[in-house]
């Protein structure tokens, strides 16, 4: 299993400020560019893949929501607005829900109220956690994990407070080279290296 985190910390977890971000200061495109890159290739899908939104501008919890590529089963199309609308679908189904909770939106889709911190103290347990970071270890110099999980950020910096806990959790942080890419970027390249060495 390949699993992807992305900590969207400019994200709103209200389904209609999320929808009326797209292009605004909060680029929620990048979710669903996200999204279109971690699952998708050319007329299908990849199988095994792991990815959660941790959403991060809220009045009350993180949402986390998670897609399994395994199960998702009622998209509308390739394209991006198919993955906005499942993700304020999501964000909808939140509504209410305690700290900590968790709940099926629909077959391959969970949301759940944790904290980006209590997610990959979960993931941390079953796979090898890597930061996406241009100053980090380059990809090729390494040899990846059978089970890797990367992290990455939208266009808000990781806190430094987190830097900590994720050493102790045993994050490697990983370059993919000398531009700053978008997340979005950074995953067809990881996928790229992880299918040269299957
Ligand atoms: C647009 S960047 C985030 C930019 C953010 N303003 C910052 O300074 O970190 C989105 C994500 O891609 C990662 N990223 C971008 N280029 C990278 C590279 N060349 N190697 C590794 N990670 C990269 C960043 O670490 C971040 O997780």
């Amino acid at each position: 299993m390949r699993a992807f985190v992305l900590r969207a910390r400019s994200a709103p977890t209200d389904s209609k400020m999320l929808l009326a971000s797209v292009g605004q200061d909060a680029h929620t495109e990048i979710l669903a560019h996200v999204l279109m890159n971690a699952i998708f290739v050319a007329q299908s899908h990849r199988e095994d893949i792991m990815v959660h939104l941790v959403l991060e501008s809220t009045q009350d919890f993180s949402r986390t929501i998670s897609f399994s590529s395994n199960d998702i089963t009622n998209l509308t199309g390739f394209h991006e607005q198919a993955w906005l609308d499942k993700i304020a679908h999501a964000l909808d189904k939140s509504l209410g829900m305690g700290k900590e909770q968790s709940r099926v939106v629909e077959p391959g889709i969970t949301v759940r109220t944790i904290s980006f911190e209590k997610l990959v103290g979960e993931l941390a347990e079953d796979y090898q956690l890597y930061m996406l970071d241009k100053k980090g270890d380059f990809v090729r110099d390494i040899e990846l994990a059978d089970n890797p999980c990367f992290l990455l950020t939208d266009h808000m910096p990781m806190p430094k407070k987190s830097f900590n806990s994720l050493k102790r959790l045993g994050a490697q942080k990983i370059s993919l080279g000398p531009k700053m890419l978008f997340a979005s970027q950074c995953i067809v390249l990881i996928h790229n290296e992880l299918d040269l060495t299957l």
